[in-house]
């Protein structure tokens, strides 16, 4: 038996903490299979800063999620034990410190068996986690979700940004340069060279305009296929959402994908050996009604119920 969320019928869904969809903390349970965590940091960022109030603001979203999820026919919380671990303290004048905080704090709640879906954050928290993650898989099948190809290499001579981690990432040998892809690119790039950059270091794309021809089961299969039997990272940048479902972030890009769209690639996963995610770059200051928030947490529920089903 796990212990799953706070009962709806018994507590209204708006009273009391709000742990991520009111699981219980880490501390409260003997042991967790799977953690959502934040990392609040945005240090990173080149534009509308704002995404270091992320882990609260989605955390505040989720307060509306149920047990079963009727899409994929399975119970997230049930078959597995999920806690949320709380926020990691990270310094927020000194980016290579943070950086070193957050794979330190991750190898921690990691220990040797948990998957871990952290919520950001910037995206410059994705190349700590993927260190964590290689360690203990080796080059890993990184399936990135974002507006941006975020393997762009420095910007004013900084190498951690919100803009370069997955270059970063690449140069240390993180990536299976053979399985990894970026879905949901779009929006103006500096050059050409961009997409030829980031092909070299070891990523396909499927840009947002695919979804306007292809259907999504072909979008699927062509993910799909690219990840193979790796072990996949899933990032999800919610600025791979069109502003008009995600506003609340800091660089957003006109032409994204719909909420439903996201939700239904992630679905996909499902089978996938994937062995940690992340959500990143909820601004709240930019949310309005917290669409973004909503957006987030169910993309948060949805990883969930595509992990693999642990042995205990
Ligand atoms: N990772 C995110 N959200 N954005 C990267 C944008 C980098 C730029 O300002 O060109
Ligand atoms: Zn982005
Ligand atoms: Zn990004």
């Amino acid at each position: 038996m796990t212990i799953g969320p706070v009962d709806a019928t018994r507590v209204p869904r708006y009273a009391g903490d709000a742990t991520f969809a009111r699981l219980p903390r880490l501390a409260d349970v003997p042991d967790a299979d799977a953690l959502i965590w934040g990392v609040p940091f945005d240090t990173g960022v080149s534009y509308r800063p704002g995404a270091r109030f992320g882990p609260g603001h989605v955390r505040q979203s989720s307060r509306l999620l149920r047990p079963y999820n009727p899409a994929l026919d399975a119970e997230p919380f049930a078959v597995r034990q999920v806690a949320d671990a709380g926020d990691v303290g990270v310094n927020p004048f000194d980016i290579a410190e943070a950086v070193a905080t957050i794979e330190a704090a991750a190898t921690d709640l990691a220990g040797t068996r948990r998957r871990l879906i952290t919520i950001g954050g910037d995206h410059t928290i994705a190349l700590p986690l993927l260190r964590v993650q290689h360690r203990r898989h080796g080059p890993i099948a990184v399936l990135h979700f974002d507006a941006h190809l975020d393997t762009w290499d420095t910007y004013f001579g900084a190498a951690h940004t919100h803009g370069t981690p997955f270059r970063r990432a690449s140069e240390e040998g993180l990536v299976d340069e053979e399985h990894s892809v970026h879905v949901g690119i779009r929006g103006p790039l500096y050059s050409r060279l961009d997409l030829d950059e980031s092909e070299r270091l070891g990523f396909t794309a499927v840009h947002a305009r695919d979804f306007a021809r292809a259907s999504i089961d072909d979008i699927i299969n062509r993910v799909r296929a690219r990840l193979a039997d790796r072990p996949v990272y899933v990032s999800v940048d919610i600025d791979v959402l069109d502003p008009g479902f995600a506003p609340g972030t800091g660089t957003p890009e006109a032409g994204g994908l719909s909420s439903r769209e996201l939700l239904e690639v992630l679905r996909g996963l499902a089978g996938l050996n994937v062995v940690g995610a992340d959500v990143v770059e909820v601004a709240p200051a930019y949310d309005h009604a917290e669409i973004t928030g909503i957006a987030a947490a169910h993309v948060v529920y949805e990883l969930l119920s595509v992990l693999p089903q642990e042995e205990r």
